[in-house]
């Protein structure tokens, strides 16, 4: 798959582990930044990664910040994003199972690496389920309009 990452400062270290995952899994990814611990604001990285999603540059979006709130907030600004913060990996198999979530969001500064790994492998190995699950996306996309 070809997967968008980004992060902020505190999520850059996670960030980069995750990268590494990923290849050795033989995704292909595109790093957004931020590109080292250096202070910056989340919202830029959100907005870079759930761009390529909505635009399907991408197949999905991977996020981080300290706690990964400040970054869903942001990333579920750009329409037709559907950003899930996950903390376990059952939290992400249900946001592809029942939300069909593109851009998977993880806490850097709480999170272990390996839980995040398992996380990662969680959202892109689960497919959405549809049904009454889609007439729910469905009334979410009608509050973009
Ligand atoms: O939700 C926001 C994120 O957790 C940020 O990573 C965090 O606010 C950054 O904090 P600081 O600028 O104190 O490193």
């Amino acid at each position: 798959m070809k997967i968008a990452i980004g992060s902020d400062h505190a999520g850059f270290d996670m960030k980069e582990i995750i990268i590494n995952y990923l290849k050795e899994n033989n995704h292909e990814v595109v790093d957004m930044g931020a590109y080292s611990t250096e202070s910056v604001d989340y919202p830029d990285f959100a907005e870079k990664v759930g761009k390529a999603v909505v635009n399907k540059e991408v197949d999905y979006g991977i996020l981080m910040c300290g706690t990964g709130i400040g970054i869903s907030i942001a990333a579920n600004k750009v329409k037709g994003v559907r950003a899930a913060l996950c903390f376990y990996p059952t939290m992400a198999e249900l946001s592809r199972k029942h939300n069909n979530a593109n851009v998977l969001v993880m806490a850097g500064r709480l999170m272990g690496y390996d839980v995040a790994k398992w996380t990662v492998d969680k959202f892109l190995s689960t497919e959405f389920e549809g049904g009454r699950h889609q007439r729910r996306i469905d009334k979410i996309s009608k509050i973009e309009e």
